[in-house]
């Protein structure tokens, strides 16, 4: 799986998004390190903070499968400069994902920012200042 099939397979996760009421689909691919891809799209609700982002719809879909070592995550949405994850989704790709992986934004356009986990979060809190692992 390649980069560029990766961005394909976020944009078929697009497609699924529920969002009647931001009408702003996002879809989020991510890659596991058995090659297995997880799409996420979000979902909104009536009850508004309730709704879910497209990343961590992924990773909560993966998490839930057992599934819980990741290479990539590609993330695109249709917006001028490459998605930007909203900060509750950059707190939980940093607890989830390895500091080094590879976070690629991207747009339908096809501007793509490719970032690590850490440059999307620097200094996230973490389980370790909670004295836990
Ligand atoms: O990276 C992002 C940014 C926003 N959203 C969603 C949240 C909400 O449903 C809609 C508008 O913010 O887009 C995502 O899923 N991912
Ligand atoms: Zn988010």
């Amino acid at each position: 799986m390649n980069l560029e099939q990766l961005i394909e397979e976020a944009k078929i996760a697009r497609d699924k998004a529920y969002v009647p009421y931001s009408k702003f689909p996002v879809g989020a691919a991510l890659l596991s390190e058995n090659g297995k891809v997880y799409h996420g799209c979000n979902i909104e609700n009536a009850a508004y903070t309730v709704g879910n982002c497209a990343e961590r719809t992924a990773l909560y879909k993966a998490y839930s499968d057992g599934d819980t070592k990741f290479n990539v995550l590609v993330v695109t949405a249709d917006t001028e400069r490459p998605v930007p994850p909203c900060g509750a989704c950059r707190q939980v790709i940093s607890e989830l994902c390895p500091k080094d992986m590879k976070v690629i934004l991207t747009n339908l356009k096809g501007d793509i920012q490719e970032l690590t986990v850490e440059q999307l979060l620097p200094g996230a809190f973490s389980p370790e200042d909670l004295h836990a692992k």
